[in-house]
């Protein structure tokens, strides 16, 4: 069948179940091919397409709700539902969106990105659906590593408390990104190995049968034991005392199996969660076989050999740099101890966690534990480094503000996927947390103009013991500087004027430096000088170079990859204004309240008006309206 005619799932209700194992093959082929070209989350899609179809066939969406968590692994989900024609744009620029969007169709009745959200929202649904007394299914699709997730151990405490019918699908295929972690991950594995309990129980029913009856004395208490061995032994107990049904372990690829535990869920009352056992990559060998999660997210490869098809770095990835810089310092520094939550692969930290496999805690995907985790470390005198993408620290921001900013902890935050992310979108993009970081006391926040000044940024916040400090860092490689000079420590709150010019100032940190330069050389033609200032210091700002730039009193341009509200360029403002300077030009370039959706940096960059075009066309108004501006304050003053 070709998949991308398909515009809605009713034809599955007249298929059989022949037909849909042959649709699961033609779907796993269609991505395996689309995929190929645009990149994407391969793995967890080829996991869930009997589980996806199967949620189609039982369910009518959308009148009934289907929730996927985090939503990395709709795509099949959206192959049904009439968006296949549609994956040559995955991903890109005003193309279809990597994660469930519900502007995209009425079947994503939920948006994720992040997660662990999908069992509250399902949650939240049923409950509407109860007091409106409507009549759907509520069934969320959550994976093993998104239970960790401490919001879905929330929403699990009050679906056994308010006992609503819905339906929780536990997508389990030991993997998060890599290999999933913790308690949680060991006890669904008992549940997996459960042949132990029906070996066990076969046993049990083979020795009653041979010991002559006595009476139900022995028949009953062999079922005690039995349901003994099963509380022991078949783990899914955990659910059952909270008060949610639990069904399984059931064969995720088995669309009969599957569609008989959907059935059953239905007629059962109350929560329901089943447990699905699942290949993540499954049908691709590659995918298949891969044990620490490059197949979880790629980029374009080839299909034949699974080679990736990636650009020749001319630079290390920063988070490389990073890894590399903690595993130096940490054969001297024993204090030095790395957490990631379940982000490891993605941070590159694979080298640390070899080098020194007891000081790499990859917690599972638990940021806010994460943060307080570090901050008990950092009160016994350890150096925790908290490893975290920009965008799930959102998810920590009390941790970082009540245990480590208020305690005053000697904990380094590196902010990983700082600025825009790209393809991942509106849920992903690093843009936010200078507006959440800034008001926080006692924290220093820096973010280097290029690898060799980020390894001297991890250096400086090793070494210092001053309080809390964070690094950020963008997605993607470094400039190509050299990286072979001796690390050495940054002044705090010290920034560094990399270019002369005397009509316009331009204040920018991080990758939106190298966009200023190009702008710089670009007015530097039209007969303009652009002073260039690396703001390497967001916080503290450096309040000696901001008084001399008042002294001179050429206008002031901040440019940052970020949110303008609360950002970096408010900070230039506060400070001025408090200063009780009133008459200096300054002006602000960044993010105007808005989420951006996903698409290459570059176009993003364009479409927020953040190119070196853009900065230079802002440089010359500024000039023209302060010419005016001037000639407004003459007129008034004479
Ligand atoms: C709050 C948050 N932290 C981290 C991530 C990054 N992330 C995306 S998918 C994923 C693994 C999810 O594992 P699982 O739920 O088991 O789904 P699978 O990929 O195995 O199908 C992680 C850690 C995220 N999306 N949200
Ligand atoms: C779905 C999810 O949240 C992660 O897989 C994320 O897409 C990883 O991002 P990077 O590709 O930047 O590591
Ligand atoms: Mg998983």
């Amino acid at each position: 069948m070709d998949v991308s005619k398909i515009k809605n799932p009713q034809f599955l209700k007249k298929m059989s179940v022949s037909q849909m194992n042959e649709l699961a093959g033609d779907i796993r082929s269609f991505l395996i091919k689309k995929l190929s070209k645009t990149g994407g989350h391969l793995a967890p899609n080829l996991g869930v397409v009997e589980l996806t179809l199967a949620l189609h066939k039982v369910f009518n969406s959308p009148k009934d709700k289907l929730l996927w968590d985090v939503g990395h692994q709709s795509y099949v989900h959206k192959i049904l539902t009439g968006r296949g024609d549609r994956f040559d744009s995955l991903r890109q620029y005003k193309g279809l969106c990597g994660f469930p969007k519900r502007s995209e169709s009425e079947h994503d009745v939920w948006e994720a990105g992040h997660s662990s959200t999908s069992l509250s929202a399902a949650l939240g649904m049923a409950v509407a659906r109860d007091l409106k007394h409507e009549n759907f299914e509520v069934v969320a699709v959550i994976g093993d590593g998104a239970l960790t997730g401490g919001m879905a151990l929330e929403a699990l405490n009050d679906i056994g408390h308010q006992n609503r019918n819905m339906i929780i699908i536990l997508n389990d295929n030991e993997m998060s990104i890599a290999p999933n972690v913790g308690a949680l991950h060991n006890m669904l594995n008992r549940i997996r190995s459960a042949n132990k309990y029906n070996k066990a129980k076969e046993d049990l029913e083979y020795l009653m049968k041979k010991i002559p009856a006595f009476g139900g004395k022995i028949a009953s208490a062999a079922e005690r034991l039995k349901d003994r061995l099963k509380y022991l032994l078949v783990s899914g107990v955990f659910f059952e005392e909270l008060g949610i049904t639990y069904l399984g372990p059931v064969d995720g690829h088995n669309l009969s199996a599957l569609m008989d535990s959907f059935n059953y869920a239905i007629k059962k009352k109350g929560p329901v969660i089943i447990h699905v056992l699942t290949q993540k990559g499954r049908g691709y060998k590659p995918a298949e076989l891969d044990e620490v999660g490059t197949w979880h997210g790629t980029g374009p490869y080839k299909i034949e050999s699974g080679a990736f098809i990636k650009p020749i770095a001319a630079a290390p990835a920063y988070s490389k740099v990073v890894n590399d810089t903690l595993q130096e310092l940490a054969r001297e520094d024993k204090r030095i101890v790395v957490i990631s939550p379940a982000m490891v692969v993605g941070s590159k930290l694979e080298g640390f966690g070899k080098e020194f496999p007891d000081r790499l805690f990859d917690v599972g995907i638990a940021e806010q534990h994460a943060a307080t985790f570090a901050a008990g470390l950092a009160t016994q005198k350890m150096k925790p480094v908290l490893v975290i993408y920009s965008t799930f620290m959102q998810r920590a921001y009390d941790q970082i503000l009540h245990d480590i900013c208020r305690q005053n902890l000697n904990v380094v935050i590196a902010v990983d996927r700082a600025g825009l992310v790209g393809a991942d979108g509106e849920t992903h993009q690093g843009v936010f947390d200078i507006g959440f970081l800034r008001s926080l006391p006692n924290l220093t926040i820096m973010m280097g103009k290029d690898e060799n000044e980020l390894r001297n940024m991890i250096y400086t916040a090793i070494n210092d013991n001053q309080g809390p400090i964070a690094v950020r860092y963008p997605r993607g490689n470094g400039i190509g500087v050299a990286m072979n000079s001796p690390l050495h420590e940054l002044s705090i709150g010290s920034w560094e004027v990399i270019r002369d010019g005397r009509d316009v100032t331009v204040l920018a940190f991080g990758p939106m430096l190298q966009i200023a330069l190009k702008a710089a050389k670009q007015l530097e033609t039209d007969g303009i000088q652009v002073q260039i200032v690396n703001a390497r210091f967001i916080k503290p700002l450096d309040s000696k170079m901001l008084s001399e730039l008042a002294a001179h009193g050429r206008p002031i341009l901040t440019v940052e990859e970020g949110m303008l509200a609360g950002g970096f360029g408010s900070s230039i403002l506060e400070f001025f204004h408090d200063q009780g300077i009133y008459d200096l030009m300054i002006e602000r370039m960044g993010i105007d309240d808005c989420f951006v959706e996903h698409g290459s940096v570059n176009e993003l960059l364009n479409e927020l008006g953040l190119t070196s075009e853009h900065i230079s066309i802002r440089v010359k108004q500024m000039l023209k309206n302060r010419t005016g501006t001037n000639r407004i304050r003459k007129a008034i003053t004479s």
